[in-house]
């Protein structure tokens, strides 16, 4: 289906275009990029491999596109997120079909990601002309000294050109959700879609142009982080970039990148505390659903259970039983694990068992692997001298630590590099509390999965997203 009915034009030949100037173009570098089927671990679709010319010409459009954008009216800017929102819908069996070739997505959680993302647009339309309709309106008199002799405006302007880089784990809906808000708020995205999930990324900028936005206004090129990531990340026309990625990727960014906004989304070791008094099949439920849902390759996803010890062994007894009864396979099958992404993913995943293995941990699962298939494993008894107490697998692996007080589970989820989300399960509401202040994560479930959605729901420690592709102008000052 991919590059079929209205996406034909994106296609030529069996090369996917890349997107500027409001046209699919080839690229002159004559040079193309395999993006493998991590199923069949064979080459499944082509890209192009675009050269900074392109990427020039990319962000020149985007600068003028966006001074003319800037200045297109609020609603206006709305109405077009919300007819590319009903296109992308209408479209979501094509992409969704990418998304299962290209990163292995079981098919109804690929409809859902594009559902999600036509939804996400709408609901940031809406937001946007709201938030940003309105402005600050401030006297001098209550600062010490003034009189009441100066007024100022304030209100909310574009920043320009917006860089967003996705990963391969959700390419459709984190491009979305870092292109709805620049858009909305009156700014151009150049788009440097992941390799894996490329063409799934390429469908969906096409229903923006379906959409009717602005030449120039959006752009998509294609290529390889490491070959044209840093011409992207350290480009003087980019105003403002949000990554989404790993953590070594986004630091190396943060370093190169000049003196622009940043937003950065990295990985995740999200903590499970488990209490000696939580609803112990509630808990075991959300430990599969928040641990092995996409196989573990979800920056929110479960990645290490902290139990109590008096409740460790019930509950592992529980996980198990839930964890044998999810299906393997395929993701075209809709199966709960499906392949990791690549070769070196489960050779890093592989290399995490083997350590734990190794240092005296239990598997409660038989080591599987065909492929990129690997089969759930619960590994207990994990303790902090193995490499799977601290580093995130993004497979379906978990590892379990026995602790003796809260104190040794708040301990270990603090001292951990990057902790995004996290979650408790208690019956008391009051320790709940207590202890989610103390875990230094963006965000903390009570009795319940981590997990971003629903969508409009804040994901940051600080900022509400539409902040960042904006920035304050004091447009008078008057006497
Ligand atoms: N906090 C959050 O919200 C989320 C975080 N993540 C995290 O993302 C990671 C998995 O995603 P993955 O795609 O493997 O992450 P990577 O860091 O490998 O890649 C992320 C993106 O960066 C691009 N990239 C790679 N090198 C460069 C470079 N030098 N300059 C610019 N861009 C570059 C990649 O392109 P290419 O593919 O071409 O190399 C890709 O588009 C996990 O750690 C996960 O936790 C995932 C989702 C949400
Ligand atoms: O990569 C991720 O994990 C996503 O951003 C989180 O989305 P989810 O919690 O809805 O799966």
């Amino acid at each position: 289906m991919a590059g079929k009915g209205v996406f034909k034009e994106i296609l030529d030949g069996d090369v996917f275009k890349y997107y500027v100037d409001g046209e699919w173009r080839r690229s002159c570098s004559g040079q193309f990029i395999n993006v493998q089927n991590p199923s069949t671990r064979k080459p499944m679709f082509r890209v192009q491999a675009c050269t900074q010319d392109e990427v020039n010409r990319c962000i020149d459009s985007a600068k003028a596109a966006q001074k003319i954008w800037a200045r297109t009216p609020l609603w206006k800017r709305a109405e077009a997120l919300h007819r590319c929102a009903a296109i992308m819908k209408e479209q979501k069996a094509p992409i969704a079909d990418c998304l299962v070739k290209e990163v292995a997505k079981a098919l109804k959680d690929a409809v859902v990601e594009v559902v999600r993302s036509g939804d996400l647009l709408s609901y940031t339309a809406e937001e946007g002309i709201r938030i940003l309709s309105e402005g600050k309106f401030l006297v001098s008199d209550p600062f010490p000294g003034n009189e009441r002799n100066k007024y100022c405006l304030s209100s909310k302007i574009p920043l320009g050109v917006i860089l967003a880089i996705p990963p391969f784990n959700y390419p459709v809906n984190l491009a979305v959700s870092k292109m709805g808000p620049a858009l909305i708020a009156g700014n151009a995205v150049v788009l440097k879609p992941p390799t894996q999930g490329a063409v799934s990324c390429l469908h969906m900028v096409h229903t923006f142009h379906l959409a009717g936005f602005p030449k120039g206004l959006i752009s998509a090129v294609t290529g390889k982080g490491a070959d044209i990531g840093d011409f992207l990340t350290m480009h003087p026309g980019i105003n403002c970039i949000s990554f989404t990625g790993g953590c070594e990727t986004g630091i190396a960014i943060s370093k190169k990148a000049g003196m622009i906004p940043l937003q950065m989304e990295l990985g995740g070791k999200d903590s499970c505390i488990i209490l000696e008094d939580a609803d112990l099949e509630l808990a075991a439920t959300n430990i599969i659903k928040g641990g092995f849902s996409y196989s573990g390759q979800r920056c929110t996803a479960v990645k290490v259970v902290l139990a109590m010890e008096c409740i460790a062994d019930q509950l592992v007894c529980k996980v198990n039983a839930k964890l044998a009864k999810l299906t393997i396979g395929m993701p075209e099958d809709d199966c709960d694990i499906t392949p990791v992404i690549s070769e070196t993913s489960a050779n890093f995943i592989e290399g995490l068992v083997h350590d734990a293995r190794h240092k005296g941990a239990r598997l409660h699962q038989e080591w599987r692997r065909e492929g990129n298939l690997i089969w759930p494993i619960l590994i207990d008894h994990v303790r902090p001298d193995m490499r799977i107490a601290w580093e995130e697998p993004f497979g379906p692996i978990l590892p379990v630590i026995r602790i003796k007080t809260v104190e040794e589970g708040i301990h270990h989820c603090n001292a951990n590099n990057f902790a995004l989300q996290g979650c408790i399960f208690t019956r008391s509401f009051d320790k709940a509390i207590m202890i989610s202040d103390a875990m230094e994560s963006g965000t903390i479930q009570i009795n319940s999965a981590p997990g971003r959605g629903p969508d409009h729901f804040p994901f940051q420690v600080k900022n509400f997203q539409f902040t960042i592709f904006t920035s304050n102008k004091v447009s008078k000052s008057l006497r």
